[in-house]
């Protein structure tokens, strides 16, 4: 089991761009069958946002590492997108993105696929101007202090999104629900929280870093969310097929949850 120090210092060494080339490009990216995981993860955000159910004036997204097509469905609901991460490399990268600057990542497949499945012959350049309009504040955030940001955001976020964060920075379970009590801090009662994660991952590779994250199962999910005092709305998993097992790190599957904070505190 890694030390909260031991994944401080193997942070040091996380490279954004090695990162992005494992898990968003080719296999990973592949957006020619609903089989692959990138469809899988747009498609379970894009239908829980057609619903028009969660809307509001801020989402928050936590650990958003250097990308932003978690963002892609969420951002026609907020008025206001607050992306958030420990390391300066990923503001920065995020920055370069939403700046629309000369060598940030090519986000366009991924916004092309969800416009092609939100099925409103939206134009993707549209969207694209829509999330950098909207994407207005990139924050440094630590889940594992009880007030992530260092302090409370006024007015608290309507919604909350985190993908593939708490477990990779979480030592064990019991710290894996401590930082999720801590991000349901940032949300306002009532609000919605989506989080998608690795399930049964126990390393994972950014070039020179191998990151160590707690293994989750299906129910270690459940188990955690209650306990952090958040209801379950819906809560489904993904196989990673043996094509998408590229040694880049040890992931069985993928979950996605949506989750809400009580109304009364
Ligand atoms: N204390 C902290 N608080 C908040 N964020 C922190 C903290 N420490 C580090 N961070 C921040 O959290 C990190 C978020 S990236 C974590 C990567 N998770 C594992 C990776 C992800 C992935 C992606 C896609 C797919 N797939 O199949 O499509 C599979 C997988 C499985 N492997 C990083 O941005 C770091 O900068």
């Amino acid at each position: 089991m890694s030390s909260p120090a031991e994944l401080r210092e193997g942070y040091e060494h996380f490279d954004p761009r090695a990162y992005l080339r494992n898990n968003y490009l080719p296999p990973r990216a592949d957006f020619s069958s609903e089989e692959f995981v990138v469809p899988w993860k747009l498609r379970c955000l894009a239908e829980t946002f057609a619903s028009g159910e969660i809307r509001g004036r801020t989402l928050i997204d936590v650990g958003s590492g250097p990308t932003i097509y978690q963002l892609l469905s969420a951002c026609d609901h907020f008025e206001e997108i607050v992306a958030t991460d420990y390391l300066a490399v990923n503001r920065e990268e995020l920055g370069r993105w939403a700046r629309g600057e000369p060598g940030a990542f090519d986000w366009s497949p991924f916004i092309q696929h969800v416009c092609k499945i939100e099925g409103r012959g939206e134009p993707w350049q549209d969207k694209e101007r829509r999330l950098r309009e909207r994407l207005r504040r990139i924050l440094p955030i630590d889940v594992h202090r009880p007030e992530p940001l260092g302090a409370p955001l006024r007015p608290p976020a309507d919604a909350l999104l985190s993908a593939f964060c708490l477990e990779a920075v979480s030592p064990d379970r019991a710290a894996f629900v401590r930082a999720l009590a801590h991000v349901g801090n940032l949300l306002r009662p009532g609000g919605h929280a989506l989080l998608l994660g690795a399930l049964g991952e126990s390393f994972y590779l950014a070039g020179p870093a191998r990151l160590p994250v707690v293994p989750l199962e299906e129910s270690d999910v459940r188990e955690a969310l209650a306990a952090a005092g958040f209801a379950l709305r819906e809560l489904r998993s993904y196989a990673m097929p043996p094509a998408l097992r590229t040694g880049v790190d040890d992931v069985d599957g993928v979950f996605f949850a949506h989750a809400q904070k009580p109304l009364e505190a």
